[in-house]
């Protein structure tokens, strides 16, 4: 099985605008509310491909209730940790130039809490495997990330982790399945800049001597690289006008994981999880299965 845990999800506030000034009043054209945060986003998409999973995390007031809400009106298992103050509201902010983000910085999380979902984690088994994405809120010590990736190393769970932090770096003694920085968090992680698909390919094996077994480096509108111990494919997106990059990046893992949990190859994975980001980065929301499709033959990968 399959399970996701997002530790700080929001509700995403979508705003299409266009223009945006800053210290005046703003009239909008569109606006939508959908379940967000990067776990969440990847259940969502898992079941968009037909693949099931079970979203794990911490979630609570009204903006929990939509999430579960939405999440239950899909066909989504979840089994979230509650709390009482409200799940963040994040807004998401596109105008005809650029998309702008505000991400809340959630919730307070008691520590009852927080064992309730760590005991959760811990009866995960090596059938299993863990989606561990998105931030934490500002209540909680980073040493989480630590605690769950340490639980999944030890019950043989294979962890996925794509978190925007450079504590990652710490984590790949874990030995994770795979890893997905996009370029600013490889940049960050590397203390370094990766300006080039070079120069990600050359990060990337610094990462997996550390320990990561895969490597996915997300480029937004560049493309993205694929790396573990035998393999280096390079991907180039396919051509599209993008509506709305929110979700990109968890729909390249969720495309990469619901391929490679059916069929077990890297490189059929990876050309999915490409054409699944792009997918999302061409729609208001994430990508449905028959837009993936569509995408896959013109997604050019290099080996
Ligand atoms: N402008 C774009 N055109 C085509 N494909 C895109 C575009 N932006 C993103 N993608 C696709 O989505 C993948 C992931 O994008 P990106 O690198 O922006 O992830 P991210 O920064 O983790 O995104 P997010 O945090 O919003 O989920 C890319 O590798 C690509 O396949
Ligand atoms: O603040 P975090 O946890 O880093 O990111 C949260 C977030 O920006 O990531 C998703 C897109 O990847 C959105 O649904 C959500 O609002």
């Amino acid at each position: 099985m399959i399970y996701t845990c997002t530790l700080n999800p929001s509700v995403d506030y979508q705003i299409d605008t266009k223009q945006l000034e800053l210290g005046t009043l703003n009239r909008v054209e569109n606006t939508a509310f959908y379940p967000g945060g990067k776990g969440i986003n990847v259940s969502r998409v898992l079941n968009n491909l037909d693949v099931e999973s079970t979203a794990l995390g911490f979630i609570g007031g009204f903006t929990g209730t939509f999430i579960l809400e939405k999440l239950h009106d899909e066909g989504i298992k979840t089994d979230f940790a509650i709390h009482d103050e409200p799940t963040r509201i994040n807004m998401k902010i596109k105008t005809a130039r650029e998309e702008t983000e505000v991400n809340g910085n959630g919730a307070y999380i008691n520590k009852e809490i927080q064992a309730q979902l760590i005991q959760k984690i811990k009866s995960l088994n090596s059938n299993d495997y863990l989606v561990l994405s998105g931030s934490i809120p500002s209540s909680i010590s980073i040493d989480i990330y630590n605690t769950i990736s340490s639980i999944c190393s030890e019950n043989g769970v294979s962890l996925i982790i794509d978190i925007p932090n450079r504590s990652l770096k710490d984590l790949l003694t874990y030995r994770p399945f795979l890893i997905k920085p996009n370029q600013r968090e490889i940049s960050q992680i590397l203390d370094r800049e990766v300006n080039t698909k070079q120069d990600a390919i050359k990060g990337a094996k610094e990462l997996v001597q550390l320990g990561a077994q895969n490597v996915i480096v997300s480029m937004g509108g560049e493309g993205a690289i694929f790396i573990n111990e035998s393999q280096i494919v390079t991907a180039e997106v396919p051509p599209g006008k993008l509506k709305s990059s929110v979700g990109a990046g968890d729909s390249l893992v969720g495309g990469f994981l619901a391929s490679y949990f059916k069929e077990k190859d890297y490189r059929k994975a990876f050309l999915y999880g490409v054409a699944s980001g792009s997918a999302t980065a061409f729609s208001s929301d994430l990508c449905e299965r028959e837009e993936v499709e569509q995408l896959i033959s013109d997604v050019l990968l290099t080996i």
